[in-house]
């Protein structure tokens, strides 16, 4: 079946949350579905896939291709990076949260050009935020390749492979902290007395609010929160117990845990042999 199949100009190995994420974005910004196929093992999922995106072709064996994005889990990954040399690709994007590039060059050898990528969830939606770091081997041909992938969800920004574990513990898992803040905040306003679905809709639209004013705005978060904290105020008596629990303290700390678990996880590696 391989053997008959077009050579696509990018397969995905694995189609879950960000491989298929990836697939709309890339639709979305004008590739042509039949430069696409995602290889995916779940038959389920794999139809799925089939019906979201007509036209791409979603396989459950490899197919040839110019590039391949890994997107599948760590553990997955050695099993995954056997189908490269199959594809007969170039390029490699792996997306897997701390498989080290050393681990995926030597896994692929020589030709194969390898770059390492961190986006988000918020890739779903088109708004990830994600960061690449180069390989031994890759040149700025194949990082603005992954930027172009990347790119069609969200924004791209280049590290060094170091800086990737804070990238993945800041914004790959930044999703998980906000879901916590925005569960509590919705507690919060129950227990102060508001229907669930009136503290729901508050507090969504605090979210985009806030980064309206953040982000688009550009303004400075130290000015943003004195701007609403009146002197004696309703904020201050607020803010006075969110400091006096930690939270500022409860995020460095979370952050430096998370960065160290992602070296950790780059240092015990998985063992990575093309076939
Ligand atoms: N989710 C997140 O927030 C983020 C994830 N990442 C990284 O992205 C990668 C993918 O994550 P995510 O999309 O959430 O994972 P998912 O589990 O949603 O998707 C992976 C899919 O790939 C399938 N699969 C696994 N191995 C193979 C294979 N050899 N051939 C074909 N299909 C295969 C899986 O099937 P099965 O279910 O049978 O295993 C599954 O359907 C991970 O490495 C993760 O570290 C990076 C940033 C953020
Ligand atoms: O939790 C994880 O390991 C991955 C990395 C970033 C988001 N999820």
């Amino acid at each position: 079946m391989t053997k008959q199949m077009a050579r696509h100009r990018l397969a995905l190995i694995g189609g879950g949350n960000m491989g298929s994420a990836l697939v709309g974005g890339l639709l979305a910004a004008g590739w042509k579905p039949a430069d696409i196929a995602v290889v995916e093992r779940l038959p389920g999922r794999a139809a799925q896939l089939g019906g979201l995106f007509p036209g791409v072709t979603v396989s459950g064996e490899m197919v040839r291709a110019d590039g391949v994005v890994i997107a599948v889990k760590p553990y997955d990954v050695a099993a995954a990076a056997n189908l490269v040399a199959a594809a007969g690709a170039t390029r490699v994007l792996s997306i897997a949260a701390g498989i080290s590039l050393a681990t995926l060059s030597t896994g692929f050898g020589d030709g194969v050009a390898v770059v390492r990528g961190m986006p988000n969830t918020a890739a779903l939606v088109g708004k990830g935020a994600a960061a690449i770091a180069a390989g031994p081997s890759s040149t700025e041909a194949d990082l603005v390749w992954a930027e172009e992938i990347l790119g069609a969800v969200g924004t791209v920004t280049r590290v060094t492979e170091a800086q990737l574990d804070a990238v993945t513990v800041l914004s790959g898992s930044g999703p998980a902290y906000l879901s916590l803040v925005t569960e509590a905040l919705i507690d919060a306003g129950v227990l102060a007395g508001l229907p669930r679905g009136v503290s729901e809709a508050m507090v969504g639209q605090v979210f985009i609010g806030y980064a309206a004013l953040f982000v688009e705005s550009g303004r400075d978060p130290v000015a943003l929160r004195a701007e609403v904290t009146s002197p004696g105020g309703v904020t201050a008596a607020a803010l006075r117990v969110l400091e006096g629990h930690g939270l500022r303290s409860a995020f460095l700390e979370a952050v430096m845990a998370g960065t160290e678990r992602s070296r950790e996880l780059g240092q015990t590696g998985v063992e990575v042999r093309g076939a």
